[in-house]
């Protein structure tokens, strides 16, 4: 990283935010370069476990193994386990939950044990589920490594995914810590940086009118690592948790967080996971429901078609959409978890900051997917 940017995203100073819940509570650090010293305040409770068992990405293991072994060791937490599973989404499935638990059994692993998640969204998912599962459930820490995961790795939702649609196997269950480093986002792909951003952008939907907007700008002017990650971050988990901390279980207020996520889930699945990633289909999927606000009444059309322009602007894969027929899209959002007999539901916005859950028919959806196309093709030919 050059060296202006490295001042420029050190001179954030560790951020520390709490999440409040009934059941459990914890912190969540976010700063740059600081893993060791995130890792102070936990070196005496983490030495109380039986194991501990790092459950690293692959690929970042072999990008970061030195740096995370260092923090570890001038904390004198040297005795761990090291498991490595499959870079990326493919470590969502059942035979990688299988594999780590039939590891843990074999290391006699009981219920005093810590697992660390080190890795992207993916790898916090797994292992989550693996913590939630493992001998009815043992105690695990969120190590993010992507821009994306400052929403993957809070908020206790874990997950594999099933032949038949995505996260569709999973449970709640919330991590005793984050420790949130961006430094690791040194060796992120333009690509990552792009998903990452999609939740980002969510969150500033849901939230602010003005951040949305300087959040907006900011993407535009700088290039994706002069980002001031830890200062955005920041906001974006705090618009997480506060949603997080009022309806943990996702009965009414959390289903805001899938602002995007109908059709998204549906676009990841439908087009291929190697094809698309989840923030990339997360930006498309929201302008699916911000077109279908339009349709509603409630914002404007012209906006969408901002909209669609800027994110076609930042590269993301607007033209893969029409590579899969409507019906597919619909009979995969028909197993979306929010579906009710009612019928499938989208997050839509009244305003910015002011989102609404509603079920939505077969005919405005396919009449939406239509224009979708229409609006798309009119960007890419501006
Ligand atoms: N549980 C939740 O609340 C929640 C929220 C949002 C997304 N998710 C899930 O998160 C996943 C997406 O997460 P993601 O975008 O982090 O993707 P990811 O974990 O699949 O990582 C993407 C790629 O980046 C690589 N990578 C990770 N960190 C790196 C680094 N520092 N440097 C270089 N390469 C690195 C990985 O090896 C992988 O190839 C999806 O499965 C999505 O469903 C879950
Ligand atoms: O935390 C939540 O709640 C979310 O919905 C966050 C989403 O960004 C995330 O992709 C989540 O995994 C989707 O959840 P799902 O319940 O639709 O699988
Ligand atoms: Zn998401």
């Amino acid at each position: 990283m050059c060296r202006v940017n490295e001042i420029l995203q050190r001179s954030f100073k560790m951020q520390k935010i709490h999440v409040s819940l009934q059941s459990s509570s914890y912190d969540i650090l976010l700063a740059h370069n600081e893993l060791a010293e995130m890792l102070k305040g936990y070196r005496e409770s983490w030495r109380q476990y039986d194991q501990i068992v790092v459950i690293p990405d692959e690929h970042v293991w072999q990008l970061h193994e030195h740096y995370f072994r260092e923090a570890m060791t001038m904390n004198g937490l040297e005795n761990y386990l090291v498991k490595p599973i499959p870079a990326g989404e493919s470590s969502k499935s059942i035979d990688v939950w299988e594999e780590v638990q039939t590891f843990l059994l074999q290391q006699n692993c009981n219920r005093n044990t810590l697992l660390v998640a080190f890795g992207g969204g993916a790898c916090g998912d797994v292992v989550g589920f693996i913590a939630a599962t493992f001998l009815r459930g043992v105690d695990y820490c969120q190590m993010p490594t992507t821009v994306l995961a400052h929403d993957s790795s809070v908020g206790g939702k874990t997950a594999i995914n099933h032949s038949l649609g995505k996260n569709l196997l999973g449970a709640f269950h919330q991590p005793i810590a984050v420790l949130y480093d961006s430094s690791f986002f040194d060796t992120l792909s333009e690509k990552e940086f792009r998903s990452g951003f999609a939740e980002l952008w969510k969150h500033a939907w849901l939230s602010d009118a003005n951040w949305l907007q300087e959040l907006e700008i900011s993407v535009l002017q700088n290039s994706w690592r002069s980002i001031p990650w830890v200062a955005e971050l920041t906001k974006g988990i705090q618009v997480k948790v506060s949603i997080v901390e009022r309806d943990v279980f996702e009965r009414h207020e959390r289903k805001y967080l899938n602002f995007g996520h109908t059709f998204s889930h549906a676009l990841e699945k439908g087009i291929g996971y190697s094809e698309i990633s989840h923030g990339e289909a997360v930006a498309i999927g929201i302008l699916f429901d911000l077109l279908i606000s339009a349709e509603k009444g409630f914002i404007p059309h012209q906006l969408v078609k901002e909209k669609i322009t800027f994110i076609h602007s930042l590269g993301y894969p607007l033209n893969k959409v029409s590579s899969v027929p409507f019906e597919n899209y619909y009979e995969l959002m028909v197993r979306d978890k929010k579906a009710t007999k009612t019928g499938i539901q989208f997050v839509l916005l009244h305003t910015i900051g002011n989102p609404v859950v509603e079920t939505i028919e077969k005919k405005l959806l396919l009449h939406a997917y239509h224009l979708f196309q229409q609006l798309i093709e009119e960007v890419a030919n501006d």
